[in-house]
């Protein structure tokens, strides 16, 4: 069997997507997603120019061969292109592998750890009441954890506020717009969020909340300390990660549980704060550390220490990484919890999908493969458009982490 093209193809239905589609010489074809969020053309780029020439002619079904050639043989290893285009290869040729089997993709990484996969969807507001009032919302929908984000008086637009209902996009212009910060004001607003929160709805569900890495390790020990009394389900990116040590001042100080990884691309991002249980949830996923071959090494590393999966899954990550998490999460022994922030209804036409969402869970289908396909036709219709993550500078203007 050998793959006879590697294709990748560009649409922006509402956002940008970068689909990679294998075909191969048995008339079956694989897909995987390799978006990156406001830097989509570099991924392109790599598979287009670097990646697509040598997979013509290798054998789709060794898989694990091409992800080591592909990591191994590029020599410049890690960093997001370089993960997120070996994932969308990899998540293309295990979707081969299940339509080639004719199973599901859980099926093929051990089978069924449970029914369905508790998903957090994304509540925000423009202040304390608003983001109140969307919790109400979500719990009306049925989530039994909800992500609540407030903005903050005196902070131009605040991380994680966004402008609809159900869906939040954070890259909004064809160039970077500026966003504020500051750490005092958050402190002070932040707790209040959960105390009102845990007032109007007591404790039956689970509640999260995002830092986005904006707070040193020691404000972000103070913020957890804060927001012990409400029980949080997560605190996510407290502070930034790449120093890894700087959890354990975080750790000493607060038990809010802590969850780190949207933005790691390897085993070794993870290492260290997994082997210090520095950490309670890694949220590394599939498109962003190098697809299901690479995550579930970090998972299997991360179950020897009892820290538990919480994917990644915001709408920059679109429907072919979020049918191959729920395949990894149908399966992952130690899985903690999915994010699910819903694609608008263009998205889901241009992404048909076999998955679904029933009372705070979502559920795998049984299609052979991952269960997601692309429209090709559709997509040609919503052409790449440039949009930015936003940045962010302090009142007195110096840059600070988005
Ligand atoms: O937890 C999350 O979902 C966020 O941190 C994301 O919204 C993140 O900001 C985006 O994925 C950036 O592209
Ligand atoms: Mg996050």
């Amino acid at each position: 069997m050998k793959i006879t093209s590697a294709r990748v193809i560009v649409t922006c239905p509402g956002r940008n997507f970068v689909t990679l589609k294998i075909e191969t010489d048995q008339g079956v074809y694989g897909i995987g997603d390799g978006t990156l969020n406001g830097r989509e053309k570099s991924v392109v780029s790599y598979l287009e120019d670097h990646v697509a020439p040598c997979l013509i002619g290798m054998d789709p079904r060794r898989i694990e061969d091409i992800w080591q050639y592909l990591y191994r043989g590029a020599y410049w290893r890690r960093g997001p292109v370089t993960m997120r285009a070996i994932g969308a290869v990899d998540m293309a040729l295990w979707d081969i592998k299940g339509k080639m089997a004719g199973m599901p993709v859980y099926q093929l990484l051990g089978g069924r750890s449970r029914d369905g996969i508790m998903v957090y969807g994304h509540a925000n507001g423009a202040d304390i009441a608003e983001t109140v009032e969307a919790v109400g919302h979500y719990i009306d929908l049925g989530y039994k954890a909800i992500r609540a984000q407030t903005g903050v008086p005196g902070i131009k637009d605040a991380y994680g506020v966004g402008r609809g209902k159900l869906y939040y996009e954070p890259a909004d212009a064809s160039l970077p717009s500026v966003t504020g910060w500051d750490t005092r004001k958050a402190l002070n607003y932040v707790p209040k969020l959960f105390e009102q929160l845990r007032k109007t709805y007591g404790f039956d569900h689970h509640l999260l909340h995002d830092g986005h890495h904006r707070y040193t390790p020691q404000e972000a020990a103070n913020l957890g300390k804060q927001l012990e009394p409400y029980q949080l389900f997560w605190l996510e990116d407290c502070t930034p990660a790449e120093n890894q040590e700087a959890f354990r001042l975080v750790r000493h100080h607060t038990t809010t549980p802590l969850a780190v990884g949207e933005i790691f691309n390897t085993i070794w991002d993870c290492k260290d704060l997994i082997q210090n249980q520095l950490i309670d949830y890694i949220r590394a996923t599939v498109v962003g550390a190098g697809g299901l071959t690479h995550l579930r090494r970090i998972a299997d590393l991360a179950s020897l220490y009892q820290v538990r999966t919480g994917c990644h899954g915001a709408t920059d990550l679109s429907p072919v990484t979020m049918g191959c998490a729920l395949h990894f999460d149908t399966w992952v022994p130690n899985f903690g919890i999915q994010e699910y922030m819903r694609h608008t209804e263009e998205t889901d036409a241009v992404f048909p999908h076999d998955y679904h969402f029933a009372q705070g869970e979502l559920f795998v289908g049984d299609t052979p493969g991952h269960g997601v396909d692309i429209d090709e036709a559709l997509a040609a219709k919503y052409p790449y458009k440039p949009a930015y993550l936003p940045v962010a500078r302090l009142e007195d203007g110096t840059m600070w982490n988005w």
